[in-house]
Parts: structure tokens; C-alpha cells; sequence
């Protein structure tokens, strides 16, 4: 390790030892963290099903900057050039659209083995798997509506894919010893005002009652539930408000899926942690970063990523939650964003994991927030860059921005030279 690294991080634990925080107890803790790394950030959300297909959904990429992944290997290789350069050991998220099979196959008729590449690769790169049925980008949700959809044949199809993804997701956690967690979340909604508010939320009850119908070891397969408050083209009204989902997931024991970039615009899913953990046996992130709509920036240092970090430590909930990402951005290197976003989730919950949380929760009780004030201040200034530069350091991944050489190589070396093969 470089000695200016090693030197640095003597000093700053030094200095966080004063206050009771072991730092190298906190790098290990931090070691244990998996974040799950959604691969869609890679190829721009069209999967390899119907890659030719519109993104549907109410959702959207834009972009052009080159190099997309186009095929499964395309993509597992880029996966690992990010995790090249992530410090830990993680998840990644795959949507059903990113089968690896040259069958022909429809989203209800998915199976295990159309997904067996992705085991095979995530058993040796030592990661974890999870998994969500792609309820939108297909004929049959070109009318905005799926799980809710009045017509009982179109339904059906919805629920046997989200079925088959259940099983695909149970699949998964049995193979890697890691459960997986299988996220439901369909754009269902109305772009202008609706008159019927509640019959397409019966129908989405009734349609995810039947989804989770049959009963799947919980080691295997965790069932999580994402709401949203509008989507492009559903305005007006989302079927699957977080009301709805709320109540859904506390009634059913499903986790609930809480995506930074699905509330109103001045709405924070960090003060919902708490209240949620109170009731529900475990919470899914979607860590994204909203601009001014649910734009899916990619993730960056700021107060909202702070403070979702600060709320799982303060609160002792990193057991019981599951971080995902959920950004997609093509307007730069898409193998960049996934090392910005994903270190900064890290790097944030480091933060969070070096602050006095006793003796500023003392402060509080004690009513003395002047001190609760000035140390929150105060902290913000103390060197947890150089633990973090000590953590990449002993991960084996580049300190600082020395990853963006490794970049700027696989750009050149690989990236561009698809762009140039589809010439
Ligand atoms: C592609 C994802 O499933 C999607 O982003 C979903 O999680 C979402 O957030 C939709 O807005
Ligand atoms: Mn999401």
C-alpha cells in the first residue's frame, strides 16, 4: 500500500479515536455491505430480448455516448471493469428482458435456464444475484397498464411472468447462497385524470395476491414491491401509488421498495426509513437522484444520499435493508456512472459509519442542540477521505480518481472499438 495512504489513515483514525470510533472495526463493517448494481445502467435499459424494442414504461434514457453493451457478454464484461473499481464484494441486478439464450422466448415463459450464463459468471466473480420481472417495453403493456390491465387475458400474462420471475429469483438465491431479491414494479396509469381511482387498484391487489401465491423459501427469494407517484405519460394517476404499496407490502410481509426518485419533488425517502422499519421486516432502496422528475441521475455525493446513509447507520437498519441502485444515464461513459454512482453509495454510508452517532443522540436527549449542531458541523469537515482511500487501498481497487485512467483505457480499448464493429 502506498505509504502517503497508510500515513493518512494513521492520522484520521487517530483523530476518530477520540471519539470512540475504531475505524478499522468500521472498514470491516463496511466490507460486509452489498450493493446491488443494476445492470441495466449498462446497456441503456433495452435488454436482449428485443433489444430493437422502445423503452416503454414511462421511463427514459437519453444520450448517445458510445459503447453500449449489445449482447450478454458485452455487458458481464463491463460489470466486471466496474467492480474493478468498487471497493467490496456485491450484487448485481438483472430484469428479466436481459436474458442470455439464442430461444426465442416470451416474458411468461421464462425459466432458469435462460438466465444459467448469468449464474455461471456471478458463482465465479464470487457476487450475488437479484432480479425483476420487466413489466413494460412489450405489445402487451403498450397501452400503459399491466398487472391492472381490465383485460383478464393480458392480466394473466403479466402474472405468469411475474410468477416465472419469482421462481427464476428463487433459482438464483438456492445457487449463490444469497437471497435474492425479486422486485416488482409495473408503470400502470393514466396520463390525464382517471374517474375510476380504485378498480385498477383491486385489480392490481387481486393480480399480485396471485403472484405471490405460491409459497418460495425466503433464503432463496425475498419479494419486494416498488411504488411511484407519475411516470412519462401517467401523470395523473399511478396505479401503484406508495399507499397502495405500503399497505400491500405491511399486509403480505413483502419488502417495500422505496426509490429515491418516485415521490414528490421535494419528498425524501431518508425520512421514511424510520417510520417503515417500525413495521415492516425489511425495505429496499432504489438509490437514484431525481432532477426536478424522476430523471434517474446518476448517484452523487449530496445531502439526500448523506442522509438515506446516515438513517440506515444511526438506526441500525443495514441488516434488514437492501441497497440497489437505479440510475441510467447515457450521455456518459455508462461503465463510469456505475463506479460514481456505486462509490458514492459506499463512501456514503462510510460517512455515516465514522460520525459520534452516540454522543449526538445523547446531545439530543439531553435537549443540548447547540452541541447536537456544532458536532454534525464539525464532523463534516473530519477526514473520512483518507479512510476511504485507505479502504480502496486494502480492497485492491484504485485510491481517489485513479480509476478514471482505467476508464479512459477501456473506453479506447473496448467500447469504441463496438461502435466500430457496427459500422
Ligand atoms: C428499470 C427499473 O425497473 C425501473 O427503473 C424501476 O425500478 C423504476 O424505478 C421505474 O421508474
Ligand atoms: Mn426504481
Amino acid at each position: 500500500m502506498d505509504n502517503q495512504v497508510k500515513q493518512a489513515y494513521e492520522a484520521a483514525k487517530a483523530l476518530y479515536a477520540q471519539h470512540g470510533i475504531d475505524t478499522d472495526e468500521v472498514l470491516n463493517k463496511l466490507a460486509e455491505i452489498k450493493v446491488s448494481v443494476h445492470c441495466w445502467q449498462g446497456d441503456d435499459v433495452k435488454g436482449f430480448l428485443n433489444k430493437d424494442g422502445e423503452l416503454t414504461g414511462g421511463i427514459s434514457v437519453t444520450g448517445q455516448y458510445p459503447g453500449a453493451a449489445t449482447t450478454p457478454a458485452e455487458l458481464r464484461n463491463d460489470l466486471e471493469q466496474a467492480f474493478a473499481l468498487i471497493p467490496g464484494k456485491h450484487k448485481v441486478n438483472l430484469h428479466a428482458i436481459y436474458t442470455d439464450t439464442d430461444e426465442q422466448v416470451e416474458l411468461d415463459q421464462i425459466e432458469p435456464k435462460h438466465y444459467e450464463n448469468w449464474v455461471k459468471w456471478a458463482k465465479e466473480q464470487g457476487l450475488g444475484l437479484d432480479f425483476n420481472p420487466t413489466c413494460f417495453s412489450h405489445e402487451k403493456s403498450s397501452d400503459g397498464f399491466t398487472l391492472s390491465h381490465p383485460d383478464p387475458e393480458i392480466r394473466k400474462f403479466w402474472i405468469d411472468h411475474c410468477k416465472a420471475s419469482r421462481r427464476i429469483g428463487a433459482y438464483f438465491g438456492e445457487q449463490l447462497g444469497q437471497t435474492c431479491v425479486t422486485n416488482v414494479w409495473v408503470p400502470d396509469g393514466f396520463k390525464d385524470n382517471p374517474v375510476d381511482r380504485l378498480t385498477p387498484r383491486k385489480r392490481l391487489k387481486e393480480s399480485l395476491d396471485e403472484v405471490f401465491g405460491e409459497p418460495l423459501n425466503p433464503e432463496h427469494n425475498l419479494d419486494a414491491v416498488e411504488s411511484k407517484l407519475f411516470g412519462l405519460g401517467s401523470e395523473a394517476y399511478v396505479v401503484g401509488s406508495h399507499e397502495f404499496y405500503m399497505g400491500y407490502g405491511l399486509q403480505n410481509d413483502t419488502l417495500i421498495c422505496l426509490d429515491a426518485g418516485h415521490f414528490h419533488p421535494t419528498e425524501v425517502i431518508s425520512n421514511k426509513l424510520s417510520s417503515l422499519s417500525l413495521f415492516t421486516s425489511g425495505i429496499l432502496l432504489h438509490v437514484s437522484r431525481p432532477m426536478r422528475w424522476d430523471s434517474d441521475h446518476v448517484v452523487i455525493m449530496d445531502d439526500e444520499l448523506l442522509e438515506i446513509a446516515r438513517e440506515l447507520v444511526r438506526h441500525d437498519l443495514l441488516a434488514t435493508t437492501h441497497i440497489g441502485l437505479d440510475f441510467f444515464d447515457a450521455s456518459i461513459n455508462r461503465v463510469a456512472a456505475w463506479v460514481v454512482g456505486t462509490r458514492n453509495t459506499i463512501k456514503a454510508l462510510l460517512r455515516a459509519m465514522l460520525e459520534p452517532v452516540d454522543a449526538l443522540k445523547q446531545a439530543e436527549l439531553e435537549g443540548d442542540y447547540t452541541l447536537r449542531l456544532a458536532l454534525t458541523e464539525e464532523f463534516k469537515s473530519y477526514p473520512f477521505g483518507a479512510i476511504w482511500d485507505y479502504y480502496c487501498a486494502q480492497q485492491g481497487v484504485p485510491v481517489r480518481e485513479k480509476w478514471i485512467t482505467d476508464i479512459k483505457t477501456y473506453e479506447q480499448d473496448v467500447l469504441l472499438q463496438r461502435d466500430k464493429s457496427l459500422v
